[in-house]
């Protein structure tokens, strides 16, 4: 199987004191769903952010298509690959339209105007993020959960090959969470869309994803299905609770019901 994302031998950290990503070496098929799971301060979202070309490892690398990250064009990259990362402050007064429509630049020259077909698309991914209502309104002026919804949009407009969203759900209620997650499972199986998610929520990680990877301070505890990362020893060592697992007869999926509570 190709793969659509090496990272290799990756190590990273803000201060060269404090090693914040050691040793990451894993590889993420084309057109799979991987998730990326693990505590609060473990990595996640600076793992993103080197895949990405937002920070610089201080050894090792990422290839997209076998090719280095930090070799690719700026317009290239963000053909293959878009991001959806946390927080989106927008200082700026654009409509919700114009921030999808955004998404475009890849394909425009300079100075050029978006033609029908840039329009179409972006309002193809609105309709799909059920965002189309809100085309109008200012940016600043919509729900946290709306500007997420929006975000994704923007991000599909640019149509790419890999899709990199970081906690996409967390300021979602749970049928836009699943509305959300089951858009990103139907481009990943219709049109071979590579996901990569961090999820905080590990049950609709096992539910949607082909692999887990699981990060514990800064290291991968382990890549693997979810049968094979969500165990109740893994999440005890990796998150300190414990965990009932259960099965339901309809997939093989593990699903974690936390015992300590009182
Ligand atoms: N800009 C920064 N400068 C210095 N240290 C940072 C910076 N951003 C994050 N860190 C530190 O790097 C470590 C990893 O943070 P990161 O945000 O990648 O974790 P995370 O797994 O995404 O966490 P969370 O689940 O809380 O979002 C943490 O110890 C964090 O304090």
């Amino acid at each position: 199987m190709k793969n659509s994302v090496q990272i290799k031998e990756l190590e990273f950290s803000y201060d060269r004191a404090i090693e914040v990503l050691d040793y990451i070496d894993f590889s993420i098929p084309k057109g799979s769903f991987v998730s990326v799971l693990g505590p609060n301060g473990s990595g996640k979202t600076t793992l993103l952010k080197n895949i990405c070309n937002l920070l610089k490892p201080n050894k090792g690398n990422v290839l997209i298509d076998n090719k280095d990250v930090r070799t690719i064009k700026y317009k290239e990259l963000a053909k293959k690959m878009a991001v959806v990362h946390q927080g989106n402050d927008i200082r700026f007064n654009f409509s919700v339209f114009d921030i999808v429509l955004m998404g475009r630049f890849p394909y425009l020259k300079k100075f050029q105007q978006e033609q029908k077909v840039d329009i179409e698309v972006a309002k193809k991914a609105m309709k799909n993020t059920s965002t189309w209502h809100l085309k109008e309104k200012n940016i600043n002026e919509i729900s946290g959960g709306e500007k997420q919804r929006v975000m994704i949009a923007r991000a599909l407009t640019q149509q790419p090959e890999i899709l990199l969203l970081d906690e996409p759900i967390s300021h979602l209620d749970i049928k836009h969470q699943i509305s959300i997650l089951n858009l990103c499972k139907k481009l990943n199986t219709e049109k071979s869309l590579t996901i990569l998610t961090t999820l905080h929520d590990i049950n609709l990680a096992s539910r949607y994803s082909d692999y887990i990877v699981l990060l514990h301070e800064g290291k991968v505890k382990i890549v693997d299905t979810p049968e094979k990362v969500i165990t109740k020893e893994i999440i005890k060592e990796v998150y300190g609770v414990d965990v009932e697992l259960i099965k339901l007869s309809e997939d093989s999926r593990p699903y974690i019901i936390p015992k300590e509570v009182f």
